[in-house]
């Protein structure tokens, strides 16, 4: 699946841009499918906006988003709702757990949202185990820690197929440890369906063998 970003500039951020150089703002881009991507930029700068855009949940910006050669507003909502469960998954910086729901029942909602479910429940709690929170499956969302909520999610969003992986701040919730492990298994999900990833952090770091690092 090909994602391409040509002139993309967001309306809010836009007198903000001119004072400054990106490698993604106002470019012509081609992320490689397959490779791990890197976008490193300063809070206020826009990650957010760009994941959004990236999921077409905002359309506020001049440019276009191109996949498989078309911009995202030429498909319809059907096809639009299609591609979101088999080819773009994401995990949003502000979490979006259901509080009314358990951690299970989140992520057991994504799961059988296909007729024929990508995972099986074994794997989930196989994740669960591998991420330290299976003792938090049966909590309700509302009880949960951020660090918490924030693996929970990871697990919701690798339940699903998908060709790309949108990461906003995955890991800022959690301790080195806890970040690593959550790093591995999202490295070997994202390699088990030659997947790749964008991922939106503040800092430089080394839990990826990232294909290519930009700066928002
Ligand atoms: N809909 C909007 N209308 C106006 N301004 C907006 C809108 N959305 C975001 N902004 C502004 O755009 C800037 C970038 O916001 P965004 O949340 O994308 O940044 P971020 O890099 O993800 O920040 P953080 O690291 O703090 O999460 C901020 O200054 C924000 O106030």
């Amino acid at each position: 699946m090909q994602i391409e970003l040509s002139h993309l500039v967001p309306l809010p951020l836009r007198d903000k841009l001119q004072q400054r150089p990106s490698d993604i703002w106002n470019k012509e881009l081609s992320f490689a499918p397959g490779s791990f991507v890197k976008i490193k930029a300063p809070s206020g700068s826009g990650k957010t906006t760009l994941v959004h855009y990236l999921y077409h949940i905002r359309n506020d910006y001049t440019g276009q988003v191109l996949v498989n050669g078309q911009p995202w507003q030429a498909y319809d909502k059907e096809t639009l709702a299609a591609m979101r469960q088999q080819q773009v998954s994401i995990i949003f910086q502000d979490l979006r757990l259901f509080e009314q729901l358990t951690a299970l029942e989140n992520i057991e909602l994504k799961r059988l949202m296909l007729p024929r479910p990508y995972c099986t429940q074994e794997k989930v709690l196989e994740m669960a185990e591998r991420l330290q929170v299976t003792h938090v499956l049966p909590q309700s969302g509302r009880t949960l820690s951020y660090g918490e909520r924030q693996r929970i999610a990871i697990i919701r969003a690798l339940v699903q197929p998908f060709r790309w992986l949108f990461m906003d701040e995955p890991f800022s919730h959690l301790d080195d440890d806890n970040a690593q492990r959550a790093a591995d298994l999202i490295a070997a999900e994202c390699k088990g369906r030659q997947a790749g990833f964008i991922l939106t952090d503040l800092d430089n770091d080394h839990r990826f063998a990232y294909d290519v690092n930009y700066h928002l």
